[in-house]
């Protein structure tokens, strides 16, 4: 792990401001807008992540080592976004910050994470490369290219991506439970996700040269904001086409699972099993496109949030999801009520290019 660790104590006495940028299930990441009379050069460019209170993940030390002995050589330069580790733990009051940033608006957070709060027991927090705008007029995607090979459990005639697959069970459960709540009645709770699309593996895998797949990707990951005849959509199609991040995420997704041995339904809870926490890493990342407003500036794409993860915590978790997926009939079985289809299931009708 690198050796020299930056401290944030020397915020303490500064008018810095936190503000909120985004979270997940296990961190939290905001912005440190410094007043210009004491700005810190550590944090040009970058933002703080740091970890919530009451999870399974594992400590920033450890995520920080396997980034940096596991991640990082799998990648050429450019491809992720650079963390390095910070101390936050002194005195606390940065992490009794955040949380009050966290409070004043809580009800706007996702419903999910409505009362998590910032780990105020935390020692350390990460820089990260910030993957906004750098211009008002750039753009800035942020998608997650997950299981874009299929899982190694898919039964041989699956007609469903893992993706698609697990995307119907949410929708199977979401409108079970509706039925429950609403006795099958009345119209659909907004967390309904039937015939939402999917960023289907399929086509992310063949977005390279089929256009038809590239232009349902495109839809997804722009969420149909951007428009034909706008030029960054072309900007974004030739990334799509020529990028080596995607493919080379799929090759290393395929071959770090313990494929042979039967992916995660064959792997004994008894035992460690890095390869396969080493593809779960791998299959549950964060790709960032930014497409500068200026024209003669290139297409930037990095991978982020590839934390190790805590096999020992959730490998029975992974297990029974899979189980469902496969015994349940979600790769297999059409639902009748689905609109969207994988496209595995709808063949490979478009292989005409
Ligand atoms: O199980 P999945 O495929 O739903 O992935 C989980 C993600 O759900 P998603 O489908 O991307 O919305 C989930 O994402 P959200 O919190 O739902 O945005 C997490 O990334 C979770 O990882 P962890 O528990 O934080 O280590 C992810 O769990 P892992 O399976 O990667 O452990
Ligand atoms: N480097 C970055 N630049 C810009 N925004 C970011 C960056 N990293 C994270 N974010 C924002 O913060 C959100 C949460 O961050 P992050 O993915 O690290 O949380 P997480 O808990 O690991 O997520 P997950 O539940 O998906 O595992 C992201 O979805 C994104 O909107």
């Amino acid at each position: 792990m690198s050796t020299s660790v930056s401290d944030l104590a020397s915020l303490a006495g500064t008018d810095s401001i936190f503000k909120f940028v985004g979270e997940g299930a296990a961190n939290i990441v905001f912005e440190i807008i410094q007043p210009a009379s004491s700005q810190n050069d550590i944090l040009r460019g970058k933002l703080l992540r740091v970890p919530k209170a009451r999870t399974h993940a594992l400590n920033y030390e450890e995520l920080q080592c396997y980034w940096e002995t596991a991640i990082k050589p799998l990648f050429r330069d450019g491809e992720l976004v650079e963390q390095s580790l910070v101390r936050i733990g002194a005195g606390r009051h940065v992490l009794s910050d955040l949380n009050s940033v966290l409070a004043e608006f809580e009800t706007t957070r996702r419903r999910d994470f409505q009362g998590s709060r910032v780990d105020e027991e935390a020692e350390y927090g990460m820089l990260v490369d910030d993957m906004r705008k750098k211009n008002p007029d750039d753009t800035v995607l942020e998608f997650k290219p997950k299981w874009i090979f299929q899982s190694p459990n898919a039964p041989f005639n699956a007609k469903r991506c893992r993706n698609c697959a697990k995307a119907t069970l949410r929708a199977s459960d979401s409108r079970r439970s509706d039925g429950v709540v609403n006795g099958g009645g009345g119209t659909p709770p907004p967390s309904y996700i039937t015939d939402s699309p999917v960023l289907c593996s399929i086509d992310v895998l063949e977005s390279k040269l089929n256009h038809r797949a590239r232009d349902r990707v495109l839809a997804i990951i722009t969420e149909n904001l951007l428009q034909p005849a706008d030029p960054r959509f072309d900007r974004l199609k030739a990334w799509l086409e020529l990028n080596h991040l995607l493919p080379r995420l799929c090759n290393l997704q395929r071959v770090n699972d313990d494929v042979f041995a039967g992916g995660c339904l064959e792997a004994d809870p008894a035992q460690q099993h890095p390869k396969l926490e080493l593809a779960m890493t791998l299959r549950d990342c964060t790709c960032f496109v930014r497409i500068p407003a200026d024209p003669t500036e290139e297409v930037e794409a990095k991978l982020a949030d590839l934390d190790k993860k805590n096999g020992a915590a959730k490998l029975r978790t992974w297990q029974a999801l899979e189980r469902r997926l496969v015994e349940e009939g979600f790769y297999t079985a059409p639902k009748p009520r689905e609109q969207w289809t994988c496209r595995l299931e709808r063949g490979r009708e478009d292989h005409e290019e």
